[in-house]
């Protein structure tokens, strides 16, 4: 996909998941997601890359999903397990590939999260979240990793640390920006700088995961 469709924008969860159903019909069996988002894990650095063991589906827990509402079952049963979302064999692989890359020091393992946004979270949010356990926060992937494993797709994903999630307020500067504050150009810079390095993780995962099929 060139970009997705995020809550954010007005698409309810079903919409934003939408174009992996049509994955599904046209005979994806895979998929690889990829997302910016905060780092909330004090290990992490701007640059780093978190492959996403888990998810806690926040909007979820709020009733929010793209499962919500009557069950088309072409795209899977109604009730569906999430314990293993993110494919465990997968995910040996891209191990292997980090090594191989010799990417180890900037790769990470945890749990994303996806918030509604737009906004970037406040330090409350922040201390929640990291209490819950959460190491990267974002605005996307997790509804499209329930749809794909809702029908079956086999599913990796990571997160790009585009910024460090504050758990200070920090001070306000005489024109009203503030150091600890988390603005969409430093999310934008962070995620071209690395294009071509992901470009390269990217196409080895599916270099490595095609030799399956
Ligand atoms: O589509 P993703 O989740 O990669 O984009 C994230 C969420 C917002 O669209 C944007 C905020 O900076 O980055
Ligand atoms: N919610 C959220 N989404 C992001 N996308 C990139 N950075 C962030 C962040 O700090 N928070």
């Amino acid at each position: 996909m060139q970009g997705r469709f995020h809550y954010y924008e007005g698409y309810p969860l079903s919409i934003c998941a939408m174009p992996v159903r049509l994955m599904k019909l046209l005979g994806v069996s895979y998929l690889i997601a990829s997302n910016a988002a905060g780092g909330l894990n004090p290990k992490y650095k701007v640059g780093d890359i978190m492959l996403q063991k888990d998810h806690f589906n926040i909007m979820g827990l709020a009733g929010l999903g793209p499962h919500i509402g009557p069950n088309d079952s072409r795209f899977g049963p109604r009730f569906f397990p999430m314990t293993n979302a993110y494919d465990e064999s997968i995910l040996n692989k891209v191990r292997q590939i980090v090594k191989d890359l010799k990417m180890e020091n900037k790769v990470h393992e945890g749990v994303y999260t996806c918030v509604g946004g737009p906004n970037y979270e406040t330090v409350a949010d922040v201390r929640a979240l990291i209490s819950l356990g959460v190491d990267s926060v974002g605005m996307s992937t997790v509804h499209e990793v329930i749809a794909a494993r809702q029908c079956g797709i086999r599913c990796f994903a990571f997160s790009l640390i585009t910024n460090i999630c504050s758990t200070e307020y920090g001070t306000t500067t005489e024109d009203h920006s503030c150091s600890t504050e988390v603005h969409s150009e430093e999310v934008l810079k962070v995620g071209k700088d690395m294009e071509d390095e992901l470009r390269i993780f990217v196409e080895e995962i599916v270099e490595a995961i095609s030799q399956d099929t």
